[in-house]
């Protein structure tokens, strides 16, 4: 009988899940065609980078596009947004570890962050945490004056146009959205207390603005999110499934590259090798492989063709095709310290209070796209400045209904990788106790760090050092914005429900709360991080320190392009999904300018 109520309650989440007009997604890619010898392109991965690049090579009907990605296609979980950190224990992570680091994650497992990134179709945009945000304007415009012509605000505004669909009202006639492109954009179903941040921010003198809109960068908003009804989307649901019945693309997962082949003699790329099935294969590229594997492994796979710094590649016994120093250096990310925020009322939630609504919480999900599991946790941004002579935001305060100590330390402290004593000293006490999560992200971090090849083996994961919090400056930036978060606290709103910062952290017992030395420690032991990792393979004019072209061409070699979140010239003040995605778009018409005429290429 319990067999039978199960069946029925898995037909009845199908039934539900039809109904709102979304093909379940098992099998969506049936990958049952045999893999041609050769291609027009290739492109390797399946995150916004590649499935942009791949529907809109695959828009010229004269072309042939493979399109190989190591993972599988998500499933009716992976849409629901409230579970994306679950997925962190699946195969739908690489499950990447930084190298141990001094200067952050001193309380975690063995001093390591983790490091997490997807692997499935559609990549990290799988299971990632939706912040659609893009960034201020002149971020770009930076970008471009580094000499890289056509990675302007002007060019990068057209792309995100196009990848955008709008359905919040106030924004669909906005001049910086748009309602025609692929990615939905929508608020989250949201919790009584992000009134009360978004309450808070007004009184801490910042107005309610859309902070996508390049005229007002600084302020407070909802989050926006890329989902519909309460569903996320994905890079494979927004820019695949519409194409993957053209005869001229060919979608394969389940297909790990472990290099791309070159000519030597005439340093052109010819092909990739990759292993499906347990058998190693090689496909051919008539026109271009471009890389789109993401800020890790996009320089590993480079290094292991032979692209890569000499000297690196020679201690690895690779033969070097092309001396690039640049690839795998110039890693940034965007960190902050993890803050908890103790409160007198009941509005936040707990493990003990999910625990009974979690399974009337999914069926509303299923039936309306609404409800607890619609929500993507960090569901009120503020953009605000540390000081106010700044001409744009440093800070982007991002608030929780939840805090680290909300489930016992049952999932979120393994989620982060924060080790047994580090949790329980600093957090038994407060377990399950009312508090919320503030997070203060330095949107323009200076440190940075750097991929290299732990052996000449593919299957191996990268070396990732994250020198993170290394320069003074971004310790200052945390040390203030924390400074700023308790400044914060003091708003009316925030004094009405008691709000509390919790002031013990295992390992900062030395110093008192509340100083700079308590604030360093702080972010330097529950280091927070936002997996925005990018500039590993970035844009530039200069091969000794850009690993592509403005073109996106990898300097030296011929036929062989990155258009992932590596190429970034500089991090941008923004969460990077978004910023891939239009880099993609920008990318793609680049590509097909290059060869509208083929005898000039
Ligand atoms: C946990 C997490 C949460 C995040 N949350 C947000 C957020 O809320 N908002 C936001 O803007 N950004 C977020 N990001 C960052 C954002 O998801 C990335 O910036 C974005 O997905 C980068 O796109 P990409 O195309 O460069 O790489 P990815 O999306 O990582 O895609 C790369 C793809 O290449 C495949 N691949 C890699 N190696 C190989 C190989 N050898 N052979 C074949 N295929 C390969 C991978 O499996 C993967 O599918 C988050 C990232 C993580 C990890």
């Amino acid at each position: 009988q319990e067999e039978e109520e199960g069946r029925f309650f898995i037909d009845d989440i199908l039934r539900a899940y039809f109904r709102q007009g979304l093909p379940y997604r098992e099998d969506q890619f049936l990958d049952n065609l045999p893999i041609a010898e050769s291609y027009d392109f290739i492109v390797v991965g399946s995150g916004p980078g590649g499935s942009v690049t791949a529907n809109r090579l695959s828009e010229n009907p004269n072309w042939t596009v493979l399109l190989l990605e190591a993972g599988i296609e998500g499933n009716i979980y992976t849409d629901i947004p409230a579970m994306n950190p679950i997925f962190a224990f699946t195969n739908y992570n690489w499950q990447y570890k930084a190298e141990p680091q001094s200067f952050m994650c001193r309380g975690m497992f063995d001093g390591r962050c983790q490091w997490p990134s997807g692997k499935g179709v559609g990549g990290t945009t799988l299971w990632n945490g939706l912040f659609w945000t893009r960034c201020p304007a002149d971020d770009f415009d930076e970008w471009e004056a580094m000499g890289n012509p056509g990675w302007g605000y002007k060019n990068m505004l057209r792309a995100f146009l196009k990848v955008e669909n709008v359905s919040i009202p106030e924004l669909k006639d906005s001049p910086y959205h748009s309602t025609t492109g692929k990615v939905n954009v929508q608020y989250p179903w949201h919790t009584k207390i992000s009134n009360i941040f978004l309450k808070a921010g007004q009184e801490f003198g910042y107005n309610l603005v859309d902070y996508n809109d390049p005229r007002t960068p600084t302020g407070f908003s909802r989050t926006q999110i890329n989902a519909l009804n309460g569903r996320r989307i994905t890079a494979a649901s927004a820019y695949l499934l519409s194409a993957r019945d053209r005869p001229n693309l060919h979608i394969v997962k389940n297909a790990h590259v472990n290099k791309v082949i070159i000519d030597r003699r005439t340093k052109t790329a010819i092909g990739v090798e990759f292993e499906k099935n347990a058998s190693r294969r090689i496909a051919r590229a008539a026109k271009e492989v471009i890389l789109s594997a993401g800020t890790f492994n996009t320089p590993k796979i480079l290094m292991l063709s032979g692209i890569g710094p000499a000297d690196h590649l020679r201690s690895m016994n690779i033969q070097a095709v092309q001396d690039l120093p640049a690839v795998g250096q110039h890693l940034q990310e965007h960190v902050a310290p993890l803050m908890t925020v103790m409160i007198n009322t009941t509005d936040s939630f707990t493990v003990r209070k999910l625990a009974p609504i979690i399974v009337p919480a999914f069926q509303e999900w299923l039936s309306t796209g609404k409800g607890l599991l619609a929500n993507n946790v960090g569901e009120v941004l503020g953009y605000v400045k540390t000081d106010p002579s700044l001409i744009k935001p440093n800070i982007e305060l991002i608030f929780t209904p939840v805090s680290i100590a909300s489930d016992d330390g049952i999932f979120l402290r393994k989620y982060f990788g924060i080790s047994d004593d580090t949790y329980k000293y600093s957090y038994s006490e407060i377990n399950q106790k009312e508090s919320f999560g503030i997070c203060p992200l330095g949107m323009y971090p200076q440190s940075k760090g750097e991929i290299r090849l732990r052996s000449p083996n593919p299957m191996d994961p990268p070396v990732i050092i994250t020198n993170f919090l290394k320069e003074p400056a971004d310790v200052k930036t945390m040390v203030d914005a924390q400074k700023l978060v308790q400044r914060f606290l003091e708003t009316e709103s925030m004094k009405r429900i008691g709000a509390r910062l919790h002031p013990k952290i295992h390992g900062c017992e030395q110093f008192q709360f509340g100083t700079d030395e308590f604030f360093e420690c702080s972010v330097r032991t529950i280091t927070m991080q936002f997996h925005h990792q990018c500039c590993t393979a970035r844009i530039g004019q200069d091969p000794r320190d850009s690993v592509v072209t403005p073109r996106l061409r990898v300097h030296g070699v011929n036929g062989l392009r990155v258009v992932d979140a590596s190429v970034m010239p500089k991090i941008p003040g923004a969460h990077t999904m978004s910023v891939t995605y239009a880099i993609a778009e920008n990318a793609a018409d680049i590509i097909k300018e290059d060869w509208s005429n083929e005898l000039l290429y």
